[in-house]
């Protein structure tokens, strides 16, 4: 299942924290790239060593509040974040993420957009698979979440500059599929409560998408 989720932080937290941010140091994106990696990446990534810094750990507070991101995805543990930063001429070529970061398994890959869209163009990430691709142009606040299996990359930006935050979720649902069910069950459950109220429909539903999930997770 992907997610695509328009305003997923407020629009004037994000911008304070998108303008402490730009005053980070950025280091070549090759720095951080494995051998295959290292052929496609043209990016520039924010320096990060010892401890994460707050306004990232501050953005990274938003989206786990975030009430669609955490019952599309599960969460159970994240990666440390990243800040890409792509100028003209920069891009992230077709490839497929590491299946594990430290002792994170990435189930979940996602991207924030934090330039707004009409700051840049080119940009767009995009997804590949056997019957063709599909491209997102993400602007500030925009936020994908994709199942990290994907061929993805990052076409060239033409003009302007891309920020974007990147980070991986392990999901205490390893499958896909199964997230998408009890994303749905979820979604019924809230809609039925919020017309009808704690209705039996209501109990059948949490019944079930409460058994799945003990079921399921890990
Ligand atoms: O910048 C992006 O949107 C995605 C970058 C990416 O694919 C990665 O860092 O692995
Ligand atoms: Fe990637």
């Amino acid at each position: 299942m992907i997610l695509h989720i328009e305003h997923a932080i407020e629009g004037g937290t994000l911008e304070a924290i998108v303008e402490t941010i730009k005053k980070y140091d950025f280091l070549d994106g090759l720095e951080t790239a494995g051998r295959a990696a290292k052929e496609v990446k043209r990016n520039q990534q924010l320096r990060l060593e010892g401890e994460q810094p707050a306004a990232l750990r501050l953005l990274l507070n938003h989206l786990q509040q975030n009430n669609l991101v955490q019952s599309a995805a599960l969460p159970r543990s994240y990666t440390n974040i990243m800040v890409n930063r792509y100028q003209s001429g920069m891009e992230y070529g077709l490839h497929v993420d590491d299946a594990l970061m430290g002792h994170t398994r990435t189930d979940i890959s996602f991207t924030l957009g934090l330039t707004p869209s009409d700051n840049f163009e080119g940009g767009e990430l995009v997804l590949e698979d056997t019957t063709g691709e599909r491209s997102w142009k993400l602007g500030q606040g925009e936020l994908l979440l994709y199942p990290s299996h994907y061929l993805h990359r990052v076409n060239p930006v033409k003009t302007g500059e891309r920020l974007a935050m990147v980070g991986w979720i392990q999901s205490h649902i390893r499958d896909s599929q199964q997230r998408e069910m009890l994303f749905d069950l979820k979604c019924s459950m809230s809609e039925e409560f919020e017309q009808r109220g704690k209705t039996t429909q209501y109990d059948r539903l949490s019944k079930t998408y409460n058994n799945l999930l003990r079921h399921w997770a890990e």
